[in-house]
């Protein structure tokens, strides 16, 4: 065994008591590195700190890690996180450092939680993962536990990771855990989440590792843990959430499109078909965004053999939404005797989800360039990013009204925008909400709403 383990005696493999391990895991005595300390790794080392008094955090980018030493949280809009990583890293109970190999040597449970995103041709891409996974095996040591926390298509750990990490640490099988215990957060809630909003669920390559991750979160989480079988099992709980969720927008967005020919307020009808428990119509909006729900149907389309063709019909409805929204306005202008060409749009909203600041896949970004293309003058305004690398104008929130605008899209329901005067516009500009977001029952005119109509 290397030096560094005799300082802290192994939870995987442990010959202690349950007892005596959970109270070794809460007295710090098995060393925890989180690998990536984003949206979702940050307030999951906060849990971690706060559960064990002895967290380091791991992250290439070094002002993110100069932030986190300085007690400070660069992840926005997150109840309590704030406040809990200022506390935390004054305590002692969590650092930072850019050194991913030098954090290994020091940890005995390592939780992945870097981006698994996909390439320009939708290739799942888990780079980083193997990137990580690298680092950790320069100073994976005998009774250490990996904990997969990053989304993976189903079978990486065991096909890709397991192998990875003991051919670069020289373990064999049965001498470290690794298990893949999905993130099931959502940003906005995701302190709250981690603690416990849903059970946790945990798979290992062997019983030994599923124990180990269980008995782990079991002591983080308020919530029940729920073993699986194996790494695979874990690793299809996660993707299928998402799969479902992706497929059940597409069915909202095409329902939308009935609006025109049916005549009927289509939102008004899907609430109430969701009266009864067999259904849950999700909501229509612009299109699918962020680097989960519309890349986790390629962890499968892309990866396994066999055909999957309503989940490809379900990405090409979503990623065909943002350009009906633009038909949908086109339209609209046609009507007035305008033309897109040379009109001036203001989109509110560029991030994928409001209040989150994330632009992946956003659909508010390819409304833009949709507009662009036709050759519309884009202006975007957004509370929490810029334009960058968007055919936009960038535009402050308080600042939309000065545009003199011949069409409002709203695409993100960022709650700045709550304070726009909508009735101020002339009445020749279309309004158009792809979030159902405006309070437009108190407005003197006319606002399109993706799903409900004029
Ligand atoms: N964002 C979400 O809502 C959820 C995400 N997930 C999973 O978590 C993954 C991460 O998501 P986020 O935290 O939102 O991503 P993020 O982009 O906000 O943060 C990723 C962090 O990892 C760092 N990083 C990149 N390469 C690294 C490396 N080699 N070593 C150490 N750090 C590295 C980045 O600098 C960044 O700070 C996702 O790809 C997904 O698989 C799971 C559930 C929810
Ligand atoms: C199954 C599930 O609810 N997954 C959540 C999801 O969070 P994420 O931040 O991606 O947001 P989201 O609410 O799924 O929205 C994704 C995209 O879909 C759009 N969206 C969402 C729900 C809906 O009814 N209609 C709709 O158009 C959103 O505007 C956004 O553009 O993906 C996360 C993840 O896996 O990364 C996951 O942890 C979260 O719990």
């Amino acid at each position: 065994m290397s030096e560094r383990a005799e300082l802290a005696a192994p939870l995987y493999g442990s010959d202690r008591s349950e007892s005596a391990q959970r109270e070794a895991f809460t007295r710090g005595e098995y060393p925890v590195t989180v690998y990536g300390l984003g949206k979702m790794g940050l307030p999951i080392a906060t849990v971690f700190a706060e559960t064990t008094g002895t967290v380091t955090g791991v992250d290439i980018d070094e002002s993110v890690v100069d932030r986190v030493n300085d007690g400070d949280c660069h992840v926005r809009n997150e109840p309590g996180l704030d406040e809990a990583v200022a506390d935390l890293v004054a305590d002692g109970a969590l650092r930072a450092t850019t050194d991913g190999a030098a954090a290994a040597e020091g940890a005995r449970i390592h939780v992945v939680i870097v981006p698994t995103l996909i390439t320009e041709d939708h290739q799942p891409d888990t780079s980083v993962v193997t990137s990580v996974a690298r680092d950790i095996a320069e100073g994976l040591a005998p009774g250490d536990l990996v904990c997969v926390e990053s989304t993976l298509p189903p079978g990486t750990c065991r096909d890709v990771l397991a192998p990875l990490l003991r051919y670069e640490s020289g373990l064999d099988d049965g001498e470290f855990g690794i298990a893949f215990c999905p993130e099931r957060t959502s940003s906005g809630r995701a302190l709250a989440d981690v603690r416990g909003s849903h059970p946790k669920v945990v798979g290992g390559v062997d019983a030994e590792s599923t124990r180990a991750a269980a008995l782990a979160y079991d002591e983080l989480t308020t919530n029940e843990v729920i073993p699986v079988s194996d790494t695979t099992t874990a690793e299809a709980v996660k993707v299928f959430e998402g799969l479902y969720r992706d497929v059940n927008i597409a069915l909202a967005n095409e329902l939308a499109r009935f609006t025109g020919e049916l005549g009927i307020d289509v939102r008004e009808a899907i609430d109430v078909a969701n009266t009864q428990p067999y259904c849950d119509i999700h909501d229509p909006g612009p299109g699918v965004g962020g680097h989960c729900i519309p890349y986790y149907p390629y962890f499968v389309l892309n990866w396994l053999e066999t055909p999957a063709p309503l989940l490809a019909t379900a990405r090409e409805v979503n990623d065909a939404t943002p350009v009906h929204v633009v038909d949908l306005l086109e339209a609209r202008i046609e009507e007035r005797g305008d033309s897109l060409a040379g009109s001036t749009v203001v989109v509110l909203g560029i991030t994928y989800r409001a209040g989150v600041a994330e632009t992946r896949a956003s659909p508010a970004i390819d409304i833009c360039r949709t507009l662009d293309d036709r050759g519309a003058t884009v202006y975007a305004s957004d509370p929490l990013v810029d334009a960058e690398g968007i055919p936009a104008t960038w535009v402050h929130p308080e600042e939309v009204g000065a545009i003199d605008a011949d069409a409002v899209v709203l695409a993100t329901d960022h709650e700045e925008f709550d304070a726009i005067d909508w009735d101020a516009y002339p009445s020749s500009t279309v309004l158009i909400d792809t979030r159902d977001a405006l309070d437009d029952d108190g407005l003197e005119r006319d606002v399109y709403v993706v799903g409900r109509g004029p």
